[in-house]
């Protein structure tokens, strides 16, 4: 994993890469992770003017705390090589990879960023990298492609053209996504890197939001690619701990610390064990807190 401390990704929003309005104000959101698109959001006929134009923006706007991602276009399109040399002199966070089917192409993508990060004097290896799973191959080869480059951050499944390929398309209950999530999430987990639901594109449909994203929540994915601001505070809403929560958080927090000075690493609260699984759990949670702006630094509570 490129990162020691894990990032909050909860909600990374695509902003086309052609509309100058959405590009300059895409900061005021509150995504944690901004995601320009150069692909396929912008037609043929636009994609010079749109890396220009999102080149300009990272160069001149601030974008605050969130992560800066961009999606390039494939290594199969005349585009690809122009789009990473700009971005990464642009000083990009993060490149992701549209259609990824193999880790041979995130390996070629590393090669690529590293000889463009010394042809701009940028730090080597202070691009990260991200693959979208867009195909039956993709998910299939998704546990190469997700350990293929320390540079990963994170896998991306990608429902709109991965139903394409599979001959279906995307049902409410999203019986149809089952085996690719599950596929990109265990490649994600077992890299050690992020993993992001798809899009949902119906922006009417606020109830099959929350259901898809409680659903995917329980999975265990960082969060989601979005589509629209509307849809970030419905992500945090989901993520955001309960009460309960983080009171059993604190209780585990504070607990094994006693036990710790105590010289023993497991202990037992209120009759249920505490060991380090359930610590780790309980500190995930103590991050959410402060990213949802429940608790202060110090984890003690925000009074609304
Ligand atoms: C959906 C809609 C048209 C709705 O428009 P609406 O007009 O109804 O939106 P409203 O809510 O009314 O907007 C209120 C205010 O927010 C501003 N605002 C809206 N959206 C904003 C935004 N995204 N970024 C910044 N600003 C935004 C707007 O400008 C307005 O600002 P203002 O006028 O100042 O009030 C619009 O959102 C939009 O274009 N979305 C991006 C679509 C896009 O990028 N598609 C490509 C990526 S998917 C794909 O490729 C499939 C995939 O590859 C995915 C994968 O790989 O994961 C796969 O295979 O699955
Ligand atoms: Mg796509």
């Amino acid at each position: 994993m490129a990162e020691t401390e894990e990032r909050l990704r909860r909600t990374m929003m695509f902003v086309p890469g052609n509309n100058p309005a959405m590009v300059k104000d895409a900061g005021i959101y509150g995504a944690d992770s901004i995601m320009f698109d150069l692909e396929d959001a912008v037609s043929m006929a636009e994609k010079d003017a749109a890396r220009a134009l999102v080149y300009e923006a990272l160069k001149s706007q601030d974008y605050g705390n969130a992560e800066l991602v961009v999606r390039i276009n494939g290594d199969d399109t005349p585009y690809y090589h122009n789009d990473i040399k700009a971005m990464v002199k642009a000083g990009i966070d993060v490149i992701r990879l549209p259609k990824t089917e193999t880790a041979e192409m995130i390996k070629t993508l590393e090669a690529d960023v590293l000889a463009a990060e010394k042809e701009f004097g940028r730090e080597e290896g202070s691009t990260h990298l991200m693959a979208a799973i867009e195909s039956a191959k993709g998910v299939l080869n998704a546990p190469a492609i997700a350990a293929a480059s320390d540079r990963m951050i994170g896998i991306a499944l990608s429902a709109e053209d991965y139903t394409t390929d599979m001959k279906t398309h995307r049902y409410p209950d999203g019986a149809e996504l089952e085996f690719a999530r599950n596929m990109v999430l265990h490649a994600a987990r077992a890299a050690g890197i992020a993993a992001f639901d798809t899009v949902f594109t119906n922006m009417d449909d606020t109830e099959g939001f929350y259901r898809e994203t409680r659903y995917i929540h329980q999975l265990g994915f960082d969060g989601k690619s979005l589509v629209n601001p509307r849809q970030i505070a419905m992500v945090n809403e989901v993520y955001q701990p309960t009460a309960k929560e983080i009171a059993n958080a604190k209780n585990v927090i504070n607990a094994i610390e006693e036990a710790r000075i105590k010289g023993s690493g497991v202990i037992s609260m209120n009759g249920q064990m505490v060991d380090r699984p359930v610590v780790l759990r309980a500190q995930r949670v103590m991050r959410l807190a402060k990213a949802s702006n429940l608790v202060d630094e110090e984890g003690n509570t925000i009074e609304k």
